[in-house]
């Protein structure tokens, strides 16, 4: 049997938007207990340590108005290294974030050793977003759309090769935030989405049922990006970009539990953790939870 292995990256990234804090979420998120939680699934588990990001003036790049362009492509290159390195060297690379824009670089980092990578979007959001679209210009709003190749060239072009996804192995999870631009990406590419609609609809385990038959059958790996805003506040208030009528702590960990039942997740990233945000790390808290029930924690 081959030993299990897991990478643990910090990524202290808040260039992405707009709220200070953010930056703290991998320390919120090691502070409630990650090591001790995940210890049982694996054989070995490193903690890397954080990528230094530092406290830049926010520069705002003047022809296309994206706020911290040049170092949030900078630091993503440096993570895209280091999650390439890990999955080389066989260990699960799993990052702490930091704010959305961080999936840029652990996908650049991952796609690179798959033929068809697909991805699972946990979020309130489509994060389909290109400056021209982009209503914030924050780029937390665009790494989805960079990873399927469209926006800025310094952003696509990380890790030296676009695109890294194919819309079709693409699945988005709890969407009820979407602009103008991001339907209609959706609609042009196909992309498969189950917003809040169908999961109430539907509930979440057939939501999952069916995410996880689409990608086994389209995929040869598949990573999680798990934003904690796609909770509702009420459960995961610590998030910068909080939107009512969210996915539920139980119900996030039934889709957690089905994807570690299915053995189909490669890499995994929790962002968007903000513990200035929170109420007494409890957003932080549910993350590591998650991150325990999709590497096999069970109540029984
Ligand atoms: N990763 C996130 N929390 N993204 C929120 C994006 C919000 C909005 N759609 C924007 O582009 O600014
Ligand atoms: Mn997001
Ligand atoms: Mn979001």
């Amino acid at each position: 049997m081959m030993k299990k292995k897991l990478s643990i990256i910090g990524m202290p990234m808040d260039l992405g938007q707009m709220r200070r804090g953010v930056d703290m979420g991998p320390s919120a998120i090691r502070y409630a207990g990650i090591n001790e939680r995940l210890k049982p699934f694996f054989d070995e588990i490193h903690d890397l340590g954080d990528i230094a990001i530092g406290r830049p003036e926010v520069i705002v790049d003047q022809e296309s108005k994206l706020r911290n362009l040049d170092l949030v492509a900078e630091k993503n290159a440096l993570l895209a290294e280091k999650v390439d390195e890990a999955v080389q060297a066989g260990w699960f690379p799993l990052v702490l974030g930091g704010d959305h824009s961080i999936a840029i670089g652990t996908i650049a980092g991952v796609a690179k050793h798959y033929k068809n990578l697909g991805v699972i979007w946990y979020d309130a959001h489509g994060d389909l977003n290109t400056a021209e679209t982009s209503p914030s210009g924050n780029i937390h709003g665009m790494p989805l759309a960079v990873s399927l190749g469209i926006g800025h060239s310094k952003l696509t072009e990380i890790g030296g090769y676009t695109p890294k996804i194919k819309p079709e192995n693409v699945v988005i999870i709890g969407a009820r935030s979407l602009d103008e631009g991001e339907r209609i990406l959706i609609k042009e590419k196909g992309i498969k989405v189950y917003t809040m609609h169908e999961i109430d609809r539907m509930g979440m385990a057939k939501v999952m049922e069916e995410t996880i038959a689409y990608l086994k059958e389209r995929t040869d790996g598949v990573h999680l990006s798990l934003d904690l805003d796609g909770l509702d506040p009420s459960e995961c208030p610590g998030v910068g970009t909080p939107v009512i009528g969210g996915i539920s702590f139980r119900e996030s960990h039934l889709a957690m539990e089905m994807l570690e039942e299915s053995k189909i997740i490669t890499s995994a990233e929790f962002v968007e953790v903000n513990p200035i945000l929170d109420e007494k790390n409890k957003t932080a808290s549910i993350a590591v939870g998650l991150m325990a029930s999709l590497f096999g924690e069970k109540l029984l």
